[in-house]
């Protein structure tokens, strides 16, 4: 914008030099008109006198008087126009005398005493030759000035060229920075409304990341007072599907076997991913990282997704100490892109379900530590007492029955013996393991100490604890051990079942009266049943 006074600045001077060339033509014309009316004045006098002279006739006198009125004036003019010029000063100072002179001629023979007329021929000469002088002088004058005027009309022609070029340059560049600040304007407009709606952007990002901090904030406050990993499944699927704005979402968790992912919860519409699938079938997991399926990216899809023509999917790894638990599905139906910022909220609650998750996992090991069995994976003697405790408490309570099983593996000194203190404990592993796929929910088997085992069956009458324990001896009896490509031949166990309320009211009861059981199953011979109370052998195989 400076350059606009400058501009004008040089307009105005522009102007201003063409004034003076302007003014400078018309002192040309000026001085030409003046050497014009010198020129015609002094042919008037010199026709007045010649006329008067021949014919002595008053009608000459008075163009003679008027231009013996005008020439001085007009020679005072011509020489005060031509002052700046010392060539025409010199002509002029050349002319005024011959003008004057013929002035003088003419007054002395128009006003004065006749003359003698022999004369006449000398002095009509000497006027020819003062007019044929002033004509010479004036040709010159005329002649000098006409060359100023025509270099003086060209310049002026030039300056006026310069000036429509100013006006030119001027009228573009004002228009240029017309356009230039229209479009400045228009820029800044724009600008401005981006800036307004990047402002309303991110004031709703912000109300929108205060929420989803709140809702992140809640579910991990829950996540931590879940006591199992069932409670904290239900507590993310709730929060998932409020925090993330898919049309579905699932969590899929290794398997115990890590070789399958399987579907833990879902949320929103069904999706497109097989419910069980090989960890290779997803990108998430194969490269620990977040992976995106949508028509921007082009990027493959996993293998776990089936007819995904159209969905935009997220694939989010659950990782917790470098140990990869699953991932977090999320899915949108007709193309309809998963953005980025929900993409950060779904790593973030990849992230809080990867603590939790990994948080209950530390919990259950801890406390199986304290209630297992580390050899059997049983409950151990501590937590079989206290759920013995508890079950009595709610047997009396619903006046329901309760049976309660003692376990001893026939001559187990013997097989440690023969076969070494780890086929030993391995024979342990596989009763325990029996136990546990033959146990109800519910019912809680333990390893008592050693070689023995006791199963609590709540809610159960006597005969069915009876039958469900021969079933047992005859699984152990039936089980074919190797060890190290050696059979470990035929094992048995003996049983002592009792019974609540029939052979105890307490814990103590219970057990002493299932061991004195137990004791005459060994004493019977072993591989055998026994109730409390009662003295027929309840059901045997031969004797081991
Ligand atoms: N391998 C192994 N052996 C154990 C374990 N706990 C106890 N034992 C052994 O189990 C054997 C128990 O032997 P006993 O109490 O004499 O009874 P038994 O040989 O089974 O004879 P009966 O009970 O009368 O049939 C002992 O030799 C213990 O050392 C264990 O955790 N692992």
């Amino acid at each position: 914008m400076a350059v606009v006074p400058v501009l004008l600045w040089l307009f105005h001077q522009s102007s201003h030099e063409l004034a003076q060339s302007r003014a400078w033509v018309s002192h040309s014309n000026t001085v030409l008109i003046t050497l014009d009316h010198i020129r015609i004045d002094a042919g008037a006098v010199e026709g007045a006198r010649r006329g008067y002279f021949i014919t002595k006739q008053d009608s000459y006198l008075p163009a003679y008087l008027q231009a013996k009125k005008t020439l001085p004036r007009n020679l005072a003019d011509l020489k005060s126009l031509t002052a700046d010029n010392p060539d025409q000063q010199g002509r002029l100072e050349l002319l005024t005398p011959v003008i004057n002179e013929l002035l003088s001629m003419a007054d002395s023979e128009i006003t004065g005493p006749s003359y003698d007329a022999s004369q006449s021929g000398l002095r009509m000469a000497h006027a020819r030759e003062l007019l044929e002088q002033m004509r010479s002088l004036y040709a010159q004058m005329s002649s000098e000035e006409e060359v100023l005027l025509r270099i003086r009309e060209q310049d002026t022609r030039n300056k006026l060229h310069n000036l429509n070029l100013w006006l030119i340059g001027i009228s573009i560049g004002f228009i240029t920075l017309i356009v230039l600040a229209f479009v400045n304007g228009q820029r800044e407009i724009k600008q401005r409304r981006l800036a307004e709606a990047a402002l309303l952007e991110s004031e709703g990002l912000n109300q929108l990341t205060v929420r989803n901090l709140s809702l992140m904030g809640e579910m991990t406050s829950l996540l931590q007072a879940c006591s199992d990993a069932d409670e904290s499944l239900d507590v993310i699927c709730q929060y998932a599907a409020r925090l993330l704005n898919t049309d579905s979402g699932a969590l899929f968790l290794f398997r115990e076997s890590r070789n399958q992912v399987e579907l833990s919860v879902s949320w929103g519409e069904e999706s497109k991913s097989d419910v069980i699938f090989q960890p290779e079938d997803c990108w998430a997991l194969r490269r620990g990282e977040l992976h995106v399926l949508d028509h921007v990216t082009h990027s493959i899809a996993c293998r776990h997704l089936q007819d995904w023509g159209d969905i935009c999917s997220v694939c989010v790894p659950i990782v917790a100490q470098g140990n990869v638990m699953g991932t977090l599905y999320l899915e949108n139906r007709h193309n309809r892109e998963i953005r980025l910022d929900e993409r950060n909220l779904a790593h973030n609650l990849a992230n809080q379900i990867a603590l939790a998750m990994s948080s209950i996992k530390l919990r259950d090991t801890l406390r199986n530590l304290s209630v297992r069995d580390p050899l059997t994976g049983l409950f151990n003697r501590r937590y079989m007492e206290e759920s013995l405790q508890r079950e009595i408490a709610t047997a009396k309570r619903k006046n329901r029955p309760l049976g309660l099983v003692i376990l001893d593996l026939d001559h187990f000194k013997t097989f440690n013996d023969t076969f070494g203190h780890d086929a030993g404990d391995m024979l342990l592993r596989e009763v325990g393991s029996v136990l546990a796929k033959n146990s109800r929910a519910g019912d809680v088997a333990c390893r008592f100490g050693g070689e023995e085992f006791v199963i609590i069956f709540p809610e159960a009458a006597p005969n069915i604890v009876v039958q469900l324990t021969n079933q047992l001896r005859e699984t152990i009896f039936a089980m074919q051990l190797q060890h190290f490509g050696r059979s470990l031949g035929q094992v048995s166990a003996s049983f002592g079942v009792a019974a609540f309320p029939d052979h105890g009211g307490t814990t103590e009861e219970l057990l002493r009266a299932a061991d004195k059981a137990l004791y005459r199953a060994k004493a019977a011979g072993r591989n055998r049943v026994e109730m409390a109370g009662n003295h027929a052998p309840i059901a045997t195989e031969k004797p081991v």
